[in-house]
């Protein structure tokens, strides 16, 4: 009789793919929670309710009512005794706009209102970096990191989805509730208990994203591993696009800038079981491991101790990749929050298509992260792809940053080339860690990375919120805001890049000298 040889669960293509699929279904929920707030932007930073019209135009309640009155007085018609309350879908109202640089009569139909939260940019710029703020001043990356190094897969998974749900509900209680004009700390309320929210979020999302690669490790090393990790890159972005192509919708539909959280809520719930799933999966796989071991005689994996962080902190090339994902990932994500304003003040889009053009951005990213990760198996060149996606990233922030080609065309070329920077430097990033750093370090290898990633993460935004308040800001004699200059924020973010593009030729002379591997290819033959 033929004797069956033990495999590992690994081993069958149908088992690694699926445990694939279902990892990075809870991760696409929590990215969809991450970015969700991004096209809301112009909405929180309204005072009161905005009103939108028909033609895609919007304006706030309150100016469109002063508008309103004074065309009815100029035209000696009977006032119109307009209030907040009557403005709802399908009134027809006609005022005086300024029409290229001309005052011209116009009528509207609105299509909706929704509510405006009276954020200042600063406030925004706060709520939107809370999502590091845990991750870094209470160090829970790191801690994070070495919890799955010691725990395991499954409890510090359970642990982080738990912490994603459990701040969402936050930030959605937050957004749905009126706190009036109570403050904290110089800041309303409502903008401290969201930021609260948010960065418990961020802490499970970080530690559910570490947990999720050294999963994927574990399934995919010597076989597909960068394609396996460049597709669960690509269903996050599956979020993230749904996130910022949908959100306005929803919350314009619906009225109130807590809806969108709430349907990322559900979804995450629904993240959450799927990560349950997985785990008896995992339950299956390391019992096949062993049984592996067993018959081939090996002895027990050895187990994670602290001083195995010594070759982590003592290795170059680990410090320039995390160095590399620092200035990256400040030059994208801190800037993708931002981007619907600057499509609708720098390059004139309608707020209700503004969000639709950076959500292009995580789109081309969908098919393009697994082809370049497949290249990476396949060819390799890693150390390569880093350094052209940085320069890219540098060219299209030069480019957002010059007072030249505002047209709404151009920022769709621009984003489709940030969208290939963004596919070419994380397929080749992430799947170089391993081969830097060995399996039983992996999980606080990419918490260290993740953690120092997340200081950009979180000052990046209010970097930029405080220099759009003080800086960017452009204001009429008596004070209203008329429109903003994004030079210099944009031209924060092209030094980024540029510091991207330094990083990444030093991390080629290095590997050139240490012989990482980060040229060869991923597969063996
Ligand atoms: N196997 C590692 C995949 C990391 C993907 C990477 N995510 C991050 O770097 C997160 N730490 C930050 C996510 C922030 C979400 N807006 C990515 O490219 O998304």
């Amino acid at each position: 009789m033929k004797e069956q040889i033990q495999q590992k669960l690994s081993d069958s293509r149908v088992a690694r793919w699926t445990a694939l699929m279902i990892v990075s279904f809870t991760m696409m929920c929590g990215y969809f929670l991450t970015d969700v707030m991004s096209p809301l932007e112009n909405l929180l930073t309204t005072k009161g309710k905005v009103v939108y019209f028909t033609d895609d135009t919007s304006i706030s309640a309150d100016s469109l009512i002063s508008k309103v009155e004074l065309f009815a007085a100029a035209n000696a018609l009977s006032s119109p005794e307009l209030t907040v309350e009557k403005l709802e879908e399908g009134a027809e109202l006609q005022y005086m706009e300024t029409v290229d640089g001309q005052q011209q009569t116009v009528q509207k139909t609105i299509s909706s209102v929704a509510s405006g939260e009276g954020w200042s940019s600063t406030e925004y710029g706060f709520f939107s970096g809370a999502y590091g703020y845990i991750n870094v001043f209470l160090l829970m990356l790191f801690f994070g990191g070495i919890i799955l190094d010691k725990m395991g897969i499954r409890f510090t998974g359970i642990m982080s989805c738990g912490f994603m749900f459990a701040g969402a509900l936050i930030k959605w209680y937050a957004l749905s509730t009126d706190f009036g004009d109570t403050m904290l700390f110089g800041m309303n309320m409502q903008v401290i208990l969201a930021a609260l929210g948010f960065a418990i979020f961020g802490m499970g999302a970080e530690i559910t994203g570490i947990t999720v690669s050294k999963i994927i490790v574990k399934w995919f090393a010597g076989k597909e591993l960068a394609l396996a990790l460049g597709l669960q890159v690509a269903m996050a972005r599956i979020g993230t696009a749904i996130a910022l192509g949908a959100s306005l919708s929803v919350a314009r539909m619906m009225g109130n800038v807590s809806y969108p959280v709430l349907f990322g809520a559900i979804a995450l719930c629904i993240g959450f079981v799927s990560f349950l799933v997985y785990c008896v999966m995992d339950k299956k796989e390391d019992a096949s491991a062993l049984a592996v071991r067993q018959e081939e005689g090996q002895s027990e994996e050895e187990g994670f101790r602290l001083a195995d962080l010594k070759l982590i902190f003592c290795s170059k090339g680990f410090w320039l990749i995390t160095l590399l994902c620092l200035m990256f990932y400040a030059g994208v994500f801190p800037f993708l929050k931002f981007a619907t304003k600057l499509m609708i003040y720098k390059y004139d889009v309608p707020e209700s298509f503004a969000g639709m053009i950076p959500a292009l951005l995580p789109f081309g990213t969908i098919l393009l992260t697994p082809v370049f990760g497949s290249l990476y198996d396949r060819i390799g060149r890693g150390a390569t792809l880093m350094i052209i996606g940085s320069v890219m990233l540098t060219v299209v922030h030069v480019l957002f940053a010059l007072p030249l080609m505002n047209y709404w065309w151009f920022a769709v070329v621009v984003m489709i080339v940030l969208g290939i920077a963004f596919s070419l430097v994380p397929s080749a990033m992430w799947p170089s860690v391993p081969k830097i750093i060995p399996m039983k370090q992996l999980g606080s290898a990419y918490a260290i990375i993740f953690y120092i990633q997340n200081i950009g993460l979180a000052m990046v935004p209010v970097l930029i919120g405080w220099v759009i308040d003080d800086f960017a800001t452009l204001r009429d004699t008596s004070g209203a805001i008329t429109g903003y200059n994004y030079s210099i924020p944009m031209t924060i973010f092209a030094v980024f890049g540029v510091c991207a593009v330094v990083i990444s030729l030093m991390l080629r002379v290095d590997d050139a000298k240490k012989h990482y591997g980060l040229e060869e290819a991923n597969m063996k033959k």
